[in-house]
């Protein structure tokens, strides 16, 4: 680890005003026995939990902790829940007014996740509830420590209850809601500093240790924060409150860069911190269920696998597109574009997925390896064969939709791209001629992320007479939606009932929510749960990443270089019509645009 010093940190330490509740010991009875109906992973994830219950005693006793550097943890906890802290010379003291002696093995282990900029939008739209819906499920290990930390002054009660209006009990409804929610808060609690002063995350430091006590502390950092306090945060976090006796990772968010060049440079800066395997870079989609089970689909079924290749599928869609705008997000969407935003990422971790080859095993190095190979495999791609667009205003009775530029934080002109669609190649024995085909957009008519995979037509069709003029309409198409309303298709032709001879195109349909009572869970759930157990395989590793780089990193620069100016299209339509002749150029129709279900 890289030696640095000290910086100097703004006073800032919020004071505790309100009044303590008493710290109350995890229950070990929490939550009834889910575990028949669960899969065995989730079995051993609760396995996880198994350790003995601590017993604690209680005592009147005033103490005090001092920090010093590879010092270790405490055995106290405390029962007040929000700490005043105290500076002395060389070190940070911290008085508690009351303790609890705890008597714990030393070989329990606990985890503390800090959400740093926990103020933010993504911390309260997803990550608090995700954790909440973590301990619902009783997926969280028995001891666990949630800590806010952002330059915002905030109480823990101020804390708790922001984060309170955005928890629900999706998943357990047939509990107690309120109880939960209580014992979830109590578990939360925050801590205000800057995101590069190692002075505020050594006091961060010493308040995770009075909740760990003196057990193995795992740690897990969450970056939800911008970009450009990433490294600051990653160097303060692991030099000042990294965990001594256990584990010590960091999800950080996207975006992972702007182009090749910057990200290899973020990776660098991370990695003079954390070593690769401490690195969860998170890609949200990867978390979603129907991504998870691209590969269930294609390596557990004999019927898909054999027709996955160049001989059978004529053509591959990726479709992302939301029915609103950037609204509120405008500032940081100007510096990125929808090809940075969805395409480089989400879309092209789903494309992957789709066209590697068959990973050895399961194993989190097995599966990125086949990853990269594919994305290794990719032509780079350039301007020619990408369509870029951006949304004008656009009025419907008396409702008037804004145009992107309308948006206060997006520079006036801006020419930052909205929508883009783009033909994509891989250049193997599996795949080589088959576009895939790319399109994200924002403010179009429908909100939607699906696979699309149109197969050849039937060679010397019988039944060509039958099925009219337009072949397209009727190729067997496989549909992954991804969402709303997840489901898997597949469109066949069908024989009418009747003593006619007359075919239609039907499908067969798999929709999960008539198919599967249980909720699906968000994908933070599952990237968090992941991220605790250590389990990579959902998580960029930085190779995958730099390919992914490779791909689009010309046409960005040629993008910004030429000023192109993107091609406009009305709020809440279907997009740019050049995406059309794009497909057309590659005889392919998007499917999305045709009716079906
Ligand atoms: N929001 C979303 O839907 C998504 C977000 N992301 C990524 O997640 C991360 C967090 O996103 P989001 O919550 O929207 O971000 P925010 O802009 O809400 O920032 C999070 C927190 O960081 C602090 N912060 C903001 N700007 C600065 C700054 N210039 N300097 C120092 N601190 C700052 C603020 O906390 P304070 O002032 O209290 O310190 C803020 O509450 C980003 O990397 C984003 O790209 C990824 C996918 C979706
Ligand atoms: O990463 C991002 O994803 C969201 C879309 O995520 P979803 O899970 O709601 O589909 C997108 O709105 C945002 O611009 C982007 O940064």
């Amino acid at each position: 680890m890289a030696a640095f010093s000290a910086t100097h940190c703004p006073s800032h330490v919020t004071t505790p005003s309100s009044p303590s509740s008493r710290h109350r010991p995890c229950s070990s009875d929490r939550g009834h026995d889910h575990r028949a109906t669960l899969s065995s992973s989730i079995a051993s994830r609760l396995a996880l939990r198994a350790q003995p219950s601590s017993r604690l005693r209680r005592s009147r006793r005033a103490n005090a902790v001092r920090l010093h550097e590879g010092s270790v943890a405490t055995t106290i906890i405390p029962v007040e829940n929000e700490l005043p802290l105290k500076k002395s010379k060389g070190s940070l003291s911290l008085t508690l007014p009351e303790v609890e002696d705890v008597n714990i093995s030393e070989n329990e282990s606990t985890v503390s996740i800090t959400v740093v900029g926990a103020s933010g939008d993504l911390a309260k739209k997803k990550i608090f509830p995700a954790l909440f819906a973590l301990f619902c499920e009783d997926c969280l290990p028995k001891h666990f420590t949630i800590c806010g930390y952002a330059r915002s002054k905030m109480t823990d009660a101020e804390l708790r209850n922001m984060i309170s209006k955005s928890l629900t009990c999706r998943i357990d409804k047939s509990e107690n809601c309120e109880e939960k929610m209580d014992q979830f808060l109590k578990r939360c609690f925050y801590h205000s500093g800057h995101y590069d002063c190692l002075e505020n995350f050594a006091e961060l430091d010493m308040k995770l240790k009075l909740h760990e006590g003196r057990r193995i502390s795992n740690r897990l950092f969450y970056l939800s924060i911008p970009p450009n306090i990433f490294v600051d945060a990653v160097r303060c976090s692991s030099s000042s409150a990294a965990s001594r006796n256990g584990w010590t990772r960091v999800i950080v968010e996207k975006p992972f860069g702007r182009d090749s060049e910057s990200s290899a440079a973020l990776t660098k800066a991370l990695k003079q911190y954390l070593d690769e395997n401490q690195i969860f870079r998170i890609d949200h989609y990867l978390g979603k269920e129907l991504v998870e089970n691209l590969s269930v689909l294609r390596f557990s079924n004999l019927i898909f696998e054999p027709l996955w290749s160049r001989q059978y599928i004529r053509n591959v869609q990726l479709i992302f597109s939301e029915d609103f705008g950037t609204e509120g997000r405008g500032g940081y969407f100007d510096n990125y574009g929808i090809i940075r935003d969805i395409m480089q990422n989400h879309l092209l971790q789903i494309l992957a997925l789709f066209a590697m080859e068959t990973p050895v095993s399961l194993y989190a190095e097995d599966i990125r390896n086949e990853k990269v190979k594919v994305l290794r495999c990719m032509k780079p791609l350039h301007l020619d064969d990408v369509v870029i667009g951006q949304y004008t205003s656009h009025n419907e009775g008396s409702t008037t939709y804004p145009a992107y530029t309308d948006d206060k934080t997006v520079p006036k002109g801006s020419l930052t791209p909205t929508f883009a669609a783009a033909a994509l190649f891989i250049n193997n024995a599996r795949w080589e001629g088959v576009p895939f085909l790319m399109k994200a957009g924002k403010a179009l008519q429908d909100r939607r992320a699906e696979i699309r995979v149109q197969f050849r037509h039937v060679p010397g069709n019988l039944y060509n007479q039958k099925l009219g003029t337009d072949l397209d309409q009727a190729t067997n198409e496989l549909v992954i939606r991804v969402q709303p309303d997840e489901a898997i298709y597949l469109m066949i032709n069908n024989k009418v009932p009747g003593l006619e001879m007359k075919l239609d195109h039907s499908n067969l349909n798999l929709h999960y929510a008539a198919r599967y009572s249980k909720e699906i869970p968000d994908a933070y759930e599952r990237l968090l749960l992941d991220a605790i157990e250590g389990e990579r395989r959902l998580f960029i590793r930085s190779d995958e990443l730099d390919a992914a780089w490779a791909i689009f990193t010309p046409v960005l620069k040629e993008i910004e270089e030429k000023k192109t100016v993107p091609e406009s299209y009305p709020y809440g339509s279907q997009g740019p019509v050049a995406a059309h002749r794009l497909a057309a150029r590659y005889d392919v129709t998007w499917g999305d645009l045709c009716t079906g279900p």
